[in-house]
């Protein structure tokens, strides 16, 4: 495919989805039973698979395409291929040594290999160097020995394991020499590929229904001493060789690194369905109006109100500024791998970090935010058609999946109190973590002056680090490191989410500081980002007051400046949501349709509820009868 630039490639895949012949057609999937909505979303996730094959689409191009699983087009009840999409291939690419990807790549990109990647287990998902499941290899048959010991070490969560999948990255204790070798990735069949039933000592099933996305189509697994050939071990980093002899990989944390890709692209993708959400609400906001009647007669529009302009607008400038670092956050992953790869681990243990505060810190605030926009469309938000709570059941998982949230502001925090207390290496030219070496940056603060708010920021991030790292240096004199590290958990994550927000808002300050070939492009960029900054004020007056020097008067001042900010960004509202250029059929919403026809498209959805296909339902005196009332 020729190169593009960002938006042309949105607009090229964009048709490419929406008018593909299997695709164009949708099927509203409320009233579907579990197994029709699976085979409806099945049959569309395939569809994508084949376009992104027919394509040759390149990773950039694949995460747009994916991104669309969020939407009420494509996958409108969750991708049962998304894992293998997201995390089985580019487990094997990353973790597989060259001869195992060209055993494998072959049968994967024919769709004749469908995979999981089956890390969790019933009783352990945070603690991974906990999990129980073994893998034991025997130097006599050349083969490993997969097990699962007992229930609470079955594998449960993975997605597309409960009826898809025929191929599983299993993540598994290693043994060899009889000695415990850490968490290691194997590839592993366990349906046959052409009956698809279990193979034998496979058990496995769907775990059933959850919160949203309940044809992700997760599922449980258990081995009961399956053989695994030596040559399944993905081998790229760490190996074992025939004789069981092992060889440790480059990184001690190198099988990790399929979970930092992913949470890289939940960053990423949740922004996306903040951006629904947010186009959602800013039309119904506008469509609805409600109260007294005005001088001219009508009754206002809800966004005229100033409350619901802090329920809406904030969020379009999170859209806006959080694309911009978690756009950052990609590219940089990009460029760690392929050092990585080359054998450079330096960059890694940052990566994490930053990967670890930006997935917790966008998912948190996207769901936050979607919740947010949902209830300020009122009761016609709590509708299924309005989309808006299968936006938030998709972010919320984000929060969860791929490295509970409060787990992985702790690896960040970790991170940061090494590097404040110089216990770790200094950082590279670059690093996000420069400013716990250098003093505060004093610029005094000024309501209206973006670059005092993001000083105001970095203050607050570099106090709630260097704060916390003092306490749990004093603390560790005390007691041991376990309850002195539980002592300063709340703080230390406060810690890591107050940098990740400093390095959202100075990503953001580099967009808007480049010359842009149309002033009110910048202007309004300018506007956005003092609405984002202020509101990020406002979320925090107690830490801008403790750590990043703002007096109760400048609070004050904010909180006016806030709301005055909103009124100016009001009428460009629509432009602003219509410029993430999301069509209706991707939205597919009764509230969020470019025309603004809500109630019309409200009664339309209505009319398909099976209850009201008869005047009244059989149901109705069949119940009736059997509770004899
Ligand atoms: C092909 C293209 C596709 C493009 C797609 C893009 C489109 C987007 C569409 C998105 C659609 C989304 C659908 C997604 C579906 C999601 C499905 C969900 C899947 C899962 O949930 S899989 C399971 C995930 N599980 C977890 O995340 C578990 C979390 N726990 C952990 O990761 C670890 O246990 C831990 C990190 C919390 C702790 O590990 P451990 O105990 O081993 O380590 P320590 O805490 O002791 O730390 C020791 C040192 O190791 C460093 N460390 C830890 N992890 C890493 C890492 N990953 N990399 C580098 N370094 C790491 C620590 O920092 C420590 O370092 P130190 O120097 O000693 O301090
Ligand atoms: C929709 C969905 C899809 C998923 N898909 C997959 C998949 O494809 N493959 C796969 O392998 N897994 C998958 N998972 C599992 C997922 O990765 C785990 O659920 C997740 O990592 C959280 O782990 P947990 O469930 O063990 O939570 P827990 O760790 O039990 O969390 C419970 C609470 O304990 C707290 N806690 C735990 N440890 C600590 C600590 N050290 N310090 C402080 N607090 C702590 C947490 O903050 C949380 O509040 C999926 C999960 C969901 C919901």
């Amino acid at each position: 495919m020729v190169s593009r630039n960002r938006s042309q490639v949105k607009d090229h895949l964009g048709s490419k989805v929406l008018n593909h012949p299997e695709l164009r057609n949708t099927k509203a999937t409320e009233y579907m039973s579990h197994e029709e909505k699976y085979r409806y979303n099945l049959s569309r996730a395939t569809a994508m698979l084949k376009l992104i094959d027919e394509e040759g689409m390149d990773v950039n191009e694949i995460s747009k395409v994916m991104s669309h699983t969020v939407s009420g087009f494509t996958t409108p009840d969750g991708n049962p291929l998304a894992v293998h999409q997201v995390m089985f291939v580019p487990t094997l690419m990353n973790q597989a040594d060259d001869d195992q990807v060209s055993r494998w790549l072959g049968d994967v990109f024919n769709g004749t290999i469908v995979g999981t990647y089956a890390q969790t287990e019933l009783s352990h998902g945070t603690f991974v160097r906990g999990l129980r499941t073994t893998a034991t290899y025997d130097p006599a048959s050349r083969t490993f020995d997969l097990h699962t010991p007992d229930v609470s070490a079955a594998k449960w969560w993975p997605g597309g394991l409960g009826t898809t999948a025929n191929h599983a990255v299993v993540m598994a204790q290693l043994y060899t020499d009889g000695q415990p070798r850490g968490i290691h990735p194997f590839m592993v069949a366990i349906r046959d590929r052409e009956t698809h039933r279990p193979l034998p000592g496979i058990t496995v099933g769907e775990i059933g229904p959850k919160l949203g996305q309940n044809t992700l189509n997760n599922g449980y697994l258990l081995f009961d001493h399956v053989k695994v050939p030596r040559e399944n071990m993905l081998m790229r980093n760490a190996r074992v060789n025939e004789d069981g002899s092992y060889t440790k990989p480059s990184h001690q944390k190198a099988s990790y690194g399929t979970m930092v890709f992913t949470r890289v692209a939940i960053a990423l993708d949740t922004v996306d369905a903040l951006q629904i959400a947010a186009t959602i609400a800013a039309r119904y906001s506008i469509v609805r109006r409600q109260g007294e009647p005005r001088d001219d007669g009508q009754e206002p529009q809800i966004i005229d109100y100033q409350t619901q302009q802090l329920k809406v607008l904030p969020h379009i400038a999170a859209c806006y500024v959080l694309r911009a670092s978690t756009a950052r956050l990609w590219e940089h992953h990009t460029h760690v791998t392929s050092e990585v790869r080359g054998g450079d681990t330096a960059l890694l243990p940052e990566l994490h970090a930053t990967a670890c505060c930006l997935k917790a810190l966008v998912t948190q605030d996207c769901s936050e935010a979607i919740e947010a926009l949902r209830l300020s469309c009122g009761g016609h938000g709590y509708m299924t058609a309005s989309r808006l709570p299968a936006l938030y059941a998709y972010a919320t998982a984000g929060a969860t999946y791929e490295g509970e949230n409060t787990v992985l502001l702790l690896q960040t925090a970790r991170y940061l109190v090494k590097q404040a207390g110089g216990s770790h290496a200094p950082p590279a030219a670059g690093s996000a973590v420069t400013y716990l070496s250098r003093p505060a940056d004093d610029t005094p603060f000024a309501v209206g002056s973006p670059a005092a708010y993001v000083a105001a920021v970095g203050r607050v991030a570099r106090g709630r680090v260097t704060e916390v790292a003092a306490a749990l240096q004093a603390d560790r004199q005390t007691m041991p490191e376990a309850d002195a590290w539980n002592q300063s958990l709340v703080q230390l994550v406060a810690a890591a989410l107050a940098h990740g927000r400093y390095f959202v808002v100075r990503e953001f300050a580099e967009v808007v500081s480049q010359q842009s070939s149309s002033r009110a492009i910048q202007q309004m960029l300018q506007l956005l980002f003092s609405v984002y900054l202020a509101h990020a004020v406002s979320r925090a007056e107690g830490d801008f007051i403790t750590y990043g020097g703002l007096t109760p008067s400048d609070i004050r001042l904010n909180r006016r400046h806030l709301l005055r900010l909103l009124a100016e960004l009001r009428p460009h509202m629509i432009p602003l949501t219509d410029a993430f250029d999301l069509p209706d059929r991707l939205i597919n919403s009764t509230l969020g349709a470019w025309d603004g026809d809500v109630y019309r498209r409200m009664f339309e959805q209505a009319s398909h509820s099976p209850l009201n296909t008869d005047e009244v339902p059989a149901s109705f005196h069949q119940a009736m009868l059997r509770s004899k009332l």
